[in-house]
């Protein structure tokens, strides 16, 4: 049982999916995809703090210093407030994750959760589930419950695709809806520029346009009919050889082309992410971030350093890390 303010920090993971393949489209509203996930080093902060109070409130932040906070304010100067866009109430994915696990507990008693955020709002990089990974987590250790990784990850798919991923990082093939991995080898570190958008995508859309696209085209298969997608091998070779030019060559997003006629503006940087040298670039799942690769942390560094000039934020980060982790605990 948690003394009162105890309280736990865990880390969490946002991701890019380096191959997205989405087969067919169930009858659950959800499609069969051959996702290989990369947890990178944007991180997203969780601090559950035991409370007197019976419930579960929030309080989110950009995260001092991260692209996002240094974006926020020109998203304000365009009308749009992903900050604001965040739920506080709970809706939010990491609230859910909270309830999930004091219903586990016998605390009679509350959790309060401080979120930071550096991974983009609906940006395609699984912040939300990064926090319900850390939520998770951070709950699991103030209240004791000692529920380990294999009960976590199955309340984590009840909150989202994603979770299971945020829990476990590295490299991993997901199937099913994303959520049944396997981890996969990647035993050297892979650079990439980070370009995040002023506004969001919402994943439904984009998994509807590339559906409405599917029907659309002439002799194709509809969303029900398109085959279940398996792992691509030659994706899943390069990472394990860590080879940069090979990944480069085999990345692949089918919900690229969806996000790119939803937010055609990212055609030109996407451009501008090889002009300034990067190897290849991709739709980070359902957009807008663009993930740029390359060679390696020089390269990354001027790839970033030369699209800032452009007045295109770019963040170089690393991948793969590890999944959600606690980072301190204070109190009880
Ligand atoms: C596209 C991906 C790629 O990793 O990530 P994001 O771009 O959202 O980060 C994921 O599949 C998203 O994961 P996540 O954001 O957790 O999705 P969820 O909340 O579970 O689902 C939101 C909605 O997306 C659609 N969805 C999601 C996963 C899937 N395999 N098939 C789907 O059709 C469904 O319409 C669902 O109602
Ligand atoms: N903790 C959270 N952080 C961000 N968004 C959240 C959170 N909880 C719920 N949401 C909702 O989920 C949507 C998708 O958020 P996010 O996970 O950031 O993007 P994506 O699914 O594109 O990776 C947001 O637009 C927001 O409405």
């Amino acid at each position: 049982m948690p003394g009162t303010r105890s309280s736990v920090t865990v880390s969490a993971p946002g991701k890019v999916n380096v191959s997205f393949l989405v087969g067919p489209l169930g009858a659950d509203g959800y499609h069969r995809v051959a996702s290989v996930y990369q947890a990178v080093s944007l991180l997203e902060h969780v601090t559950a703090t035991a409370t007197d109070e019976p419930g579960i409130s929030l309080s989110v932040e950009f995260t001092p210093g991260s692209v996002l906070a240094s974006q926020a304010r020109r998203q304000l100067d365009t009308g749009v407030d992903l900050l604001a866009s965040i739920p506080r109430d709970a809706t939010n994915l990491a609230a859910r994750a909270a309830a999930l696990v004091l219903a586990s507990s016998d605390w009679d008693g509350g959790v309060h959760l401080q979120l930071s955020k550096a991974v983009p709002v609906a940006g395609g990089m699984g912040g939300g589930s990064a926090d319900a990974a850390a939520a998770l987590v951070a709950c699991d250790a103030l209240l004791g419950t000692a529920l380990g990784h294999r009960a976590l990850a199955r309340l984590g798919e009840q909150l989202g695709a994603d979770v299971p991923f945020a829990l476990l990082g590295g490299v991993a093939v997901g199937l099913g809806t994303g959520t049944e991995l396997t981890p996969a080898l990647a035993p050297v570190p892979f650079h990439w520029v980070l370009v995040p958008a002023r506004f969001g995508i919402s994943t439904p859309q984009a998994f509807t346009a590339l559906d409405e696209h599917r029907r659309a085209v002439a002799g194709g298969a509809g969303p029900d009919r398109i085959p279940v997608p398996a792992p691509p091998a030659d994706v899943l070779h390069a990472l394990r050889a860590g080879d940069p030019h090979g990944l480069a060559a085999v990345l692949h997003n089918d919900l690229q082309e969806p996000a790119l006629t939803l937010a055609p503006q990212l055609r030109p940087v996407l451009a501008e992410g090889l002009a300034a040298g990067a190897l290849a670039g991709i739709v980070s799942g359902s957009g807008p971030t663009l993930a740029l690769l390359c060679i390696d942390e020089d390269d990354a560094e001027a790839v970033a350093t030369s699209l800032g000039h452009r007045d295109i934020p770019a963040v170089p980060v690393t991948g793969p890390v590890g999944g959600a982790q606690i980072l301190s605990r204070t109190g009880g």
